[in-house]
Parts: C-alpha cells; structure tokens; sequence
C-alpha cells in the first residue's frame, strides 16, 4: 500500500501537529509509521516575513500551496492550525476533522513583568496580531504595540534580546512544543478573548473522498467540530477580513453551546460583544445570527472607517 501523504508547512509548530495528528490515525487504526508520509510544504506565508500578515493578504497564505496539492491528489490530507484558515476553501475541498481542542487561551511572556496588566507605563509589547494588539490598547492604552513577527522562536528571541517588554502568544501553540516554562500569565477568555479557531487542529481533504474521511472519522473531536463551525460561520458572516480584529469562542458543554464574539477598533477604544446560548447541533446558525447581530450594532462604517 502506497503511504497517505500528509501535507503540512514545515514550521516546528506545523510539525508537531502533523506528527500528532499522525500519531492518532497509528493508535485509532493499528497502522505502521510508514503508512504514512509526512510532506512538508513552504507557504506564502512562511516566505515573506518582512510585513504583517494583513499587508500581503492575510488569511489564506499558510494554505494555498497545500491546498493545491491537495486539490489535484498529491496530497491525501493536510493538517493546519484552524486560526490560520479562511473562512471559504477552494472548491472541492473541505474540513474533514478537527482534533480535540486545546487550550484556547492567550499566553503572556511578561520579560519586564509578569502580568500584563503590571508592565510598566508606556511599555511596548511585540505581537502583529490586531486582535492581540486590539485588546491590549483597550486594557492599557499607555502601551504601545510593535510587529513582531516569525516563528515562536524567533519571536521569543526577539523578546530575550529586549526589543520588548511582552509578547503573546497561543498556549496551545506552546504547549504543542513543550515550551510552557516561558509563560508569565494566562490570560482570561472573558477580557482578553481568543481568534476563533485558537488551539484547534483541523484536517482538510477532498470533499468525497470516502476513504479518506473513513481514516479520519475515528480521530474527530465532535464537540471541536461543533465548536469551530460556530466560531467559523461568526467568522464568515462578518467576513473576516485580515484587518479587523475579531475574537470569537464556542464553549460546549454536553449538548449545548454557549458562545462569546467581540469586534474592536485596531487601537482597542471601540468594541461590540455578542452572547449566544443554543444547541450544539444548531452550531452554524448559532454563529452565523451571533454575527449577523454584532455587525447591526456596530454598523458598517465601524468596519470599513480604517480599511
Ligand atoms: N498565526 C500563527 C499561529 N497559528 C496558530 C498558532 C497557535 C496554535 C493554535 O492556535 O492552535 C499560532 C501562533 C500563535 O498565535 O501563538
């Protein structure tokens, strides 16, 4: 038998959730290692590192070349971190699976404090995300935020090397590389809310290819699944430009699900929030009125004033 091919970016991030996910398709099947290849592809997104996200596309870039490959059958699935999704993948394919969720919490690399809310005045925290930068100008306005791009690495060296005072990054991620030492806070999902999508692992494929949804059927994660369909149609309906922040996070708890949206200016002095309770079958519509109803109250001209 031929090897399943596992697209996935080559990252050490990227790495350790393509050979987790691996892992879980040998222990659910009784398969070999080597009934599977791992196929490590460069992205847009791992090319250019010299100007944020949103400047050369934002979402989409971590995937293109993947998806490609997986379109025309050189790949059998990928494995991706459901944050760096689009909210519409290219026809034919679809998600497949998600792995049990992580933690979806923030984490703070406090270098000059601990707590994010303890830095001193006027500190300057290194993160390109504009939700993460949103958020921390509307808990400390005094701050000010810098790009910091790359790798987990490279931007924790860049902290180290005291270009920063902060950073932020997934706890998910870091515990993914088994590097949680760093951490100086976890910051609550109430004030300091998470990307949709944050900490979940999602498998891609083509949509009809039974086999391939058979090998995977035994790894998904229902509640995951209900709860990244929310978080992704709030994400749709809002359609989710790369420049506005957005935060968004389903909760599950048996079959019902509870969901928490927020929009913010990028400097953080406006933002709308939506509650939702519901059912956990109805994950789509839950997120989709969750949506509908944040941008009624906010209006248009909240997001097109700085696109
Ligand atoms: N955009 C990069 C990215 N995509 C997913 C994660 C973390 C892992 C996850 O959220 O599952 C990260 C790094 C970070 O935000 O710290």
């Amino acid at each position: 038998m031929k090897p399943y091919r596992i697209g996935t970016r080559g990252s050490p991030l990227a790495l350790a959730q393509a050979h987790e996910t691996r892992d879980r398709l040998i222990e659910a099947h009784g398969l070999a290692e080597d009934a599977f290849e791992i196929v490590v592809l460069s992205t847009k997104g791992d090319r250019v590192t010299d100007r944020s996200l949103s400047e050369i596309g934002g979402k989409g870039l971590f995937t293109l070349e993947i998806e490609e490959q997986l379109s025309d059958g050189r790949l059998d699935f990928a494995v991706h971190s459901s944050k760096d999704m689009a909210t519409s993948l290219p026809d034919g394919l679809g998600i497949i699976a998600y792995l049990e969720r992580e933690d979806p919490r923030d984490a703070l690399i406090g270098r000059s404090a601990p707590r994010l809310l303890d830095l001193p005045a006027n500190a300057i925290v290194g993160t390109s995300s504009l939700r993460r930068q949103a958020l921390v100008r509307r808990l400390r306005p005094d701050i000010t935020v810098i790009g910091f791009r790359g790798q987990v690495e490279t931007r924790l060296r860049k902290l180290a090397d005291g270009q920063a005072d902060a950073t932020l990054l997934a706890h998910a991620g870091l515990l993914r590389l088994g590097n949680t030492a760093v951490i100086t806070e976890l910051l609550d999902p109430e004030s300091f809310p998470p990307a949709p999508g944050q900490g979940a692992i999602c498998i891609e494929a083509r949509l009809g290819d039974s086999r391939i949804a058979d090998l995977l059927a035994p790894i998904n994660h229902a509640p995951t699944f209900a709860a990244l369909t929310c978080e992704r149609a709030f994400l749709a309906t809002l359609d989710g430009s790369c420049r506005t922040p957005i935060a968004g996070l389903a909760r599950i708890d048996g079959d019902r699900m509870m969901f928490h949206g927020t929009v913010l200016t990028p400097d953080g002095s406006v933002s709308h929030e939506v509650r939702r309770q519901g059912h956990a079958a109805s994950a789509a519509e839950l997120g989709t009125s969750a949506g509908t109803e944040i941008r009624d109250a906010a209006g248009t001209a909240f997001f097109d004033s700085w696109i």
